[in-house]
């Protein structure tokens, strides 16, 4: 087989990535501009061009969907009995690397892989040996903390000891305390949690220079796809692996970094050619996926970010449709507009799975799910659950039928035994079985014999308490005021807060901000019977599921696909970006989350809308629009809806005074963005940015007219305004 199959239609820079093989390369490639094609022609190369056996190319992918689609693409080009084990994640090569290796620790090769699932029934058992429960300290919590303490792979070497070093009566402290059983039990079962794998590999491959050795010889070509959201540990194990053979590979596109919050940093491709003086850089700029219009407007808000390989992305591409943003009054207009275009994309001859409709938090799928189902456009949320059909959403709405309808068993069953109440699977089976004999549903059952012994030691009459409080008050209080009131009584939100699931918390919020908006809207009162009549239209899950459907995701999810049309919805500040990240993180989230509405908008082939709306959030806080909207030269995009003068100024001062809280210098020195300041050398400038992580203001002096990073600790700046 020649190679001509594997490099014909690859423009130059893309041809240059495939065959320039040795040695230290970077690619730095766009949204769209064939990075996948060309890392894949790239490993076919080596193999059909090159004569290279598959099982010396360790080639890495982000997730093992992505693993799986680069297995299949690189079959299409080399045949299928090609082997591509060492196509895998960092996760998948780790694996094996100690299913082969890992008896040199004094593990077996049949150790077991801990899921979260495994972990919360390991803390679970350490609960119940120390006497705590989930208010000292929720499992998420402690997880957390658990991955923090293993950062470092350092603590590795403790753990595989088979001598205990410390006692645990030593430990005052009940994280350490906790945090050191979990190795321990760890030990005895020989788990290793996600987080392990990869630090049991890097002190294996550290302590046993042999092995290391071993793997070294067998990789002889390595390449790293997303290299941008690579973690400093992803980056050693590669880069210990290269030093034999040192051919390391790496493609990203360091605008799409959405993955520092959890460990990547982008400054390993940004600096790549400081760490490895020899390397190469190719750049893959064409852009072969969208609209010269949906470029310009990514490129121009892509270009503030500071910490980033200036880049602009180009296309040959003909001519599309205008980028659109619409402001609506309110979240309905908002949802109702959407709706509207879809309808008409789909009348134009667009199929629904060509439209895809993206996000920033899991939870502001609920407005635009109930447009969709109103209009009857069918949908799939892509990687999760419709709003719905949400364990949270199902289990708070249960809250509200039993209320409603005493004899409703499925809405019993639910929620009876969260949090626990000790009422299990014994307990249960002797309420069906009475229920069943004097014919009563399973609550009033439970009512009747409460007081019975079988129920001593159970919360079951705090449960029915809750319950009974909520008949009473059904008429008068709204359902919104209900459903908050029985969720707080039954400790249905406390175990949620206690869990410390973030994304379920703010669907829960959500569904109380939908009810009440509402009852705003309705203008008079809602029963809860009414309510939960039109609620029913949006729990149907008898819907059959369909290919040609609307998809819905969050922006992370959308990472790597593709659609012809794409609605980015929810655009309010606050939301996009998020206030959490940034109170978290600062200005690099800001930086952040402007990356992943580049990665938003890059999913657009043709036709990209951008909405958002005004009224009141969840927490009753005004919307404005994003700064992200003003951020974009306004010839780059059309308005539809009128955002007021005063709107506008209310929105762009909303702007500046969460950047300036949420960034200001905790030092409390006075010095803020924006702040003008003086320089004993460079003269007057003022601060554009704080970098909190470097610990320096970005200040641009007018005397040079340069942006220089002046330390925080250097005494000779002084604020002036
Ligand atoms: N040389 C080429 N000629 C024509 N089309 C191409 C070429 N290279 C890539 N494409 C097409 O461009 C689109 C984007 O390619 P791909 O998905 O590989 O991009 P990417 O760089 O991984 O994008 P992103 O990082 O934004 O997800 C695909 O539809 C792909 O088929």
């Amino acid at each position: 087989m020649g190679i001509d199959h594997i490099l014909n239609g690859l423009n130059r820079a893309q041809k240059q990535a495939v065959t320039e093989t040795e040695g230290y390369i970077r690619v730095i490639a766009g949204a769209g501009s064939g990075k996948t094609r060309a890392l894949t022609s790239r490993f076919a190369y080596l193999v059909e061009g090159l004569g290279i056996e598959p099982s010396n190319i360790l080639c890495v992918t982000f997730t093992n969907k992505a693993a799986q689609e680069m297995r299949g693409r690189v079959r299409k080009l080399v045949g299928g009995d090609k082997d591509t084990a060492y196509m895998t994640t960092y996760h998948g090569f780790c694996v094996r690397v100690l299913r082969e290796d890992i008896h040199h620790l004094y593990y077996p090769k049949n150790y077991v892989i801990l899921d979260i699932e495994d972990q919360k029934d390991i803390l679970r058992e350490i609960y119940g040996e120390l006497g705590l429960t989930l208010r000292d300290q929720s499992f998420t919590n402690i997880l957390k903390k658990i991955g923090v303490f293993k950062a470092l792979p350092g603590y590795v070497r403790q753990m595989i000891s088979r001598e205990d070093s410390i006692t645990l009566d030593d430990l005052d402290d009940m994280e350490q305390k906790i945090i050191e059983m979990y190795l321990r039990k760890q030990k005895k079962i020989f788990g290793l949690d996600f987080e392990d794998l990869m630090n049991v590999v890097l002190v294996l491959f550290h302590d046993f220079p042999h092995v290391l050795k071993k793997w070294q010889d067998r990789l002889h070509y390595i390449q790293v796809d997303e290299f941008q959201d690579s973690s400093k540990k992803q980056f050693d194990l590669v880069e210990m692996l290269s030093r034999q053979h040192q051919n390391l590979f790496v493609v990203g596109d360091p605008d799409q970094t959405i993955y520092e919050w959890r460990g990547a940093d982008p400054d390993l491709i940004i600096r790549f050619d400081s760490h490895f003086p020899d390397s190469k850089t190719i750049f893959l700029k064409e852009n072969y996926r969208s609209t010269p219009e949906i470029l310009t407007f990514s490129n121009d808000l892509i270009r503030r970010n500071q910490n980033r390989v200036p880049k602009d992305m180009v296309t040959n591409n003909p001519s599309g449709p205008e980028v659109i943003h619409f402001h609506g009054k309110s979240e309905q207009e908002e949802a109702k507009w959407i709706a509207k275009q879809i309808q008409d994309l789909h009348k134009s001859g667009i199929p629904y799975h060509h439209i895809a409709i993206l996000y920033r938090a899991n939870y502001l799928s609920r407005f635009i799910e109930q447009a969709l189902i109103q209009e009857n456009i069918d949908y799939t949320i892509y990687g999760g659950f419709k709003f719905f059909e949400r364990m949270e959403i199902k289990d708070a709405l249960a809250h509200l039928r039993l209320v409603a309808f005493a004899g409703d068993d499925l809405s019993f069953m639910r929620i009876v035994n969260k949090p626990r109440r000790q009422i299990g699977k014994k307990r249960i089976s002797f309420l069906r079985e009475q229920a069943e004999k004097e014919g009563m549903s399973l609550y009033d059952t439970l009512a009747k014999y409460q007081d019975d012994s079988l129920f001593k030691g159970t919360q079951a009459s705090a449960f029915l308490e809750a319950i009974e409080k909520g008949r009473q008050l059904k008429d008068r209080l709204s359902v919104s005021e209900l459903l908050q009131m029985l969720i707080e009584k039954t400790g249905y939100e406390k175990m949620i807060r206690e869990d410390g699931d973030q994304d379920r918390l703010d669907n829960l919020q959500e569904l109380k901000h939908s009810i009440f908006q509402l009852e705003q809207h309705a203008g008079e009162d809602i029963s809860l019977e009414q309510y939960l009549q039109m609620i029913t239209l949006y729990m149907d899950t008898e819907r059959e599921e369909k290919k040609n459907t609307v998809k819905l995701m969050t922006v992370h999810t959308s990472k790597g696909l593709e659609f012809p049309c794409v609605f980015v919805v929810g655009l309010t500040e606050s939301i996009f970006p998020s206030v959490r990240s940034i109170m978290e993180r600062k200005e690099r989230a800001l930086e952040e989350e402007r990356r992943l509405m580049y990665v938003a908008l890059t999913r657009a082939m043709n036709t990209l809308y951008l909405t958002e709306s005004e009224g009141f959030n969840g927490r009753g806080m005004l919307k404005y629009p994003s700064r992200f909207l003003f951020e974009v030269d306004r010839n780059y995009y059309k308005r539809i809806g009128k955002i007021s003068e005063e709107l506008e100024e209310e929105a762009r001062a909303f702007h500046q005074k969460v950047f300036v809280t949420e960034q200001s210098d905790p030092k409390g020195d006075g010095i803020e963005i924006g702040s003008k300041v003086e320089h004993p050398i460079f003269g007057e400038g003022s601060v554009e940015s704080i970098d909190t992580k470097k610990n320096v203001y970005m200040v641009r002096f007018s005397k040079i007219n340069a942006v220089r990073p002046i330390s925080k600790n250097f005494k000779g700046l002084k604020v002036i305004s």
